[in-house]
């Protein structure tokens, strides 16, 4: 299975590099894994809703010429629909059985997702009615997908 993740902003904190290292490494025996970075354009503290919109739609045209023509497509989004760990190891199994095997996986930056993303999306999924930084959002993201591969090989893990 490829697995990409589409994420807007760089990861500047220490400590998330090496959990998403240390997941990285661990996901490389279930899948083949891609993140790409989108650069988040800076956002003036005084910016109109017109001009983040206008921010947000740039970052939104980038992600979309990220995404492959085929991949299903999981927006991450507060207002998405929630999914528990068994629920995201069954979309993954159920893909894979499906022969779609290409998954992107889209994260925001500081703005959210533009409209163009959230319609491009097969599903969007919400990980609480909690907001996470991106950041941290790119690790809790792929510890889940190691954890939803771990459930579906029935390996010891997942408590
Ligand atoms: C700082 S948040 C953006 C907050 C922005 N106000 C919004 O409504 O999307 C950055 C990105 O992290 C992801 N994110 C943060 N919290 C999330 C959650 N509880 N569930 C799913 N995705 C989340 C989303 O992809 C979001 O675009």
């Amino acid at each position: 299975m490829q697995i990409d993740i589409v994420a807007v902003g760089k990861i500047k904190e220490k400590y998330i590099n090496l959990g998403i290292a240390e997941f990285t490494k661990r996901l490389s025996s279930y899948c083949k894994l891609s993140i790409v970075e989108i650069g988040d354009n800076p956002t003036p503290d005084n910016a109109s809703p017109a001009e983040e919109l206008i921010i947000k739609e740039k970052e939104g045209d980038k992600i979309l010429s990220k995404i492959k023509d085929q991949s299903h497509v999981i927006a991450l989004a507060i207002q998405g629909n929630m999914y528990s760990s068994e629920d995201l190891a069954n979309k993954l199994d159920k893909l894979a059985l499906s022969g779609n095997s290409h998954i992107t996986f889209v994260i925001g930056g500081s703005l959210g997702l533009s409209d163009v993303v959230l319609k491009r999306a097969n599903t969007l999924m919400s990980f609480s009615k909690m907001t996470f930084p991106h950041q941290l959002m790119r690790l809790i993201l792929l510890e889940q997908v190691y954890r939803g591969f771990r459930i579906n090989r029935g390996e010891p893990y997942h408590k």
